[in-house]
């Protein structure tokens, strides 16, 4: 399949589309049209991009939890349980849909009837179709988000935006990567390239649809670089489609110098790449997911974790941060304990917000570090594509020269091995394929070479292991005892 970073004709979309919708029968008859009136009938309080855009004039840091269930009434229940202490809300869209099996949703919409509680881990908007999905958008107050891990959300990003959703989480290579195992990349960035088409045709309505490529990735120590290499990437296909409303984000690592640089550099690389690509006319903000590694059981633990990156993304000023909850550990949470993760969320905030943001000698030297990297890459995949930021992704992927650690999907290459250094902060021990410069990676392995030598152990694949289940049992670096 033949890919390119071109801006696809509106007609070659409205002939494509045909296809899409037919994919399920909720999909027929969804009019752009139609949805762009709906939009348009919106108030301000419920458009995603312009509490996105106050929030950044305001330096506010904004709250979303995750949430989704089975049954369109009980979802919209749970919605109102947590609009008062969310800026911003969700639906979590099921993994049947994810995968495009709407048949199986189906079955599981049936099931949650007849049991009278959600037996599937997200709401399923295909098969509910425009109309139910209206009704969330007409019983809550502030805007929502459609959050998912959909390597083609073609139809989901149809029905969605005709819906009234007004952002959209995801991309060609971020819903790739982590979430599928087959998926080829050439397809997954060409289908997000239509999502983002059709989110140009809604712009070119006026009607701004936020769309948010997925920064954790697979969750596991992703150094900066990489999430920073896949968002950039990802921004300037949506940009060449006409998006205008981007937010970038990243998953917090654990080491509060190396994720406040993570999160200003993604900012100072984002506006860097986009105006070299000559876009001006954009609207970018960021955001900080919580802990996306494995969580502690008990509950209380849970709660520091979810303070911790509270305060990282007030000191990182975040535009927003993705809440975790102390159900974390167990599965989907109950409404109250997705409560109390916005409540103790807003409260770290609130206490931290008036203190200044860190400037020191160290996150300065972070900093760098991540744009010499992040720079390393892009050239290496401009490079790779001759100047075509899509074929070189795919190619860079092919090459290794993107490589993104634990992620299951085959395309990629799996050679890149980070591990913590003794403060913490994610650093490669293994470089793979990475064209990293020489001095970056004797930064790296400096750094590493300093635990191992307070840990009395070479540095070793060990390290790495210990790290991954650090987390869970109370700590943050993987130490030997
Ligand atoms: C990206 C993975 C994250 O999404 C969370 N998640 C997935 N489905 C739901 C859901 N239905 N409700 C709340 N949180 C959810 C999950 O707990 C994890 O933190």
């Amino acid at each position: 399949m033949e890919i390119q970073n071109k801006k696809i004709e509106k007609q070659e979309y409205l002939n494509a589309r045909e296809e899409i919708l037919a994919a399920w029968p909720t999909g027929q008859g969804v009019s752009i049209e139609e949805g762009v009136k709906y939009q348009q009938s919106l108030p301000e309080s419920k458009r995603f991009a312009s509490v996105l855009n106050q929030a950044v004039k305001e330096k506010k840091v904004l709250i979303q939890p995750r949430a989704g269930v089975a049954l369109v009434d009980e979802h919209i229940e749970l919605l109102k349980f947590l609009e008062e202490e969310s800026d911003l809300l969700p639906t979590t869209i099921d993994a049947y849909t994810r995968l495009n099996r709407y048949d199986e949703a189906q079955k599981g919409i049936d099931k949650s009837r007849a049991a009278g509680h959600s037996l599937l881990n997200g709401f399923p908007a295909v098969n509910h179709g425009i109309e139910s999905c209206r009704r969330i958008i007409e019983s809550i107050s502030k805007p929502v988000e459609i959050r998912h891990g959909t390597p083609d959300a073609r139809l989901l990003a149809e029905i969605s935006y005709a819906a009234g959703f007004n952002s959209f989480e995801g991309g060609g290579i971020s819903y790739n990567i982590p979430y599928a195992k087959n998926v080829l990349l050439e397809k997954s960035i060409r289908d997000w390239q239509f999502i983002d088409r059709l989110t140009g045709i809604y712009q070119e309505e006026g009607i701004t649809i936020n769309r948010e490529p997925f920064g954790p990735l697979s969750g596991t120590l992703v150094p900066p670089f990489v999430s920073h290499s896949i968002a950039i990437i990802e921004g300037l296909l949506a940009l060449e489609q006409g998006v205008k409303s981007i937010t970038l984000g990243y998953g917090q690592a654990g080491n509060m110098i190396q994720d406040i640089a993570a999160m200003q550099s993604l900012t100072e690389l984002a506006h860097k790449y986009f105006g070299e690509a000559g876009f001006k006319d954009y609207e970018l903000s960021t955001v900080l997911h919580q802990w996306m590694g494995g969580f502690p059981e008990d509950e209380a633990r849970a709660f520091s974790v979810i303070a911790w990156g509270s305060v990282v993304a007030n000191f990182a000023g975040a535009t927003k941060v993705i809440v975790k909850t102390p159900h974390e550990a167990s599965g989907i949470p109950t409404k109250e304990a997705n409560l109390q993760g916005l409540k103790a969320t807003r409260q770290m905030i609130q206490m931290t917000h008036d203190q200044c943001y860190f400037n020191i000698a160290e996150l300065a030297l972070e900093k760098e570090m991540i744009h010499r990297e992040v720079d390393a890459i892009m050239a290496a995949v401009f490079e790779a594509g001759k100047g075509d930021i899509a074929v070189g992704a795919v190619k860079a992927f092919e090459a290794g020269i993107i490589d993104v650690p634990f992620a299951p999907a085959a395309c990629n290459y799996g050679k890149m091995l980070p591990v913590r250094d003794n403060t913490g902060a994610v650093r490669v021990f293994e470089t793979g394929n990475t064209p990293l410069p020489a001095d970056v990676m004797n930064y790296h392995k400096e750094k590493i070479r300093e635990r191992a030598a307070v840990e009395e152990r070479d540095p070793c694949f060990q390290m790495v292991i210990d790290d991954i289940y650090a987390i869970s049992k109370g700590r943050l670096v993987g130490r030997p005892r």
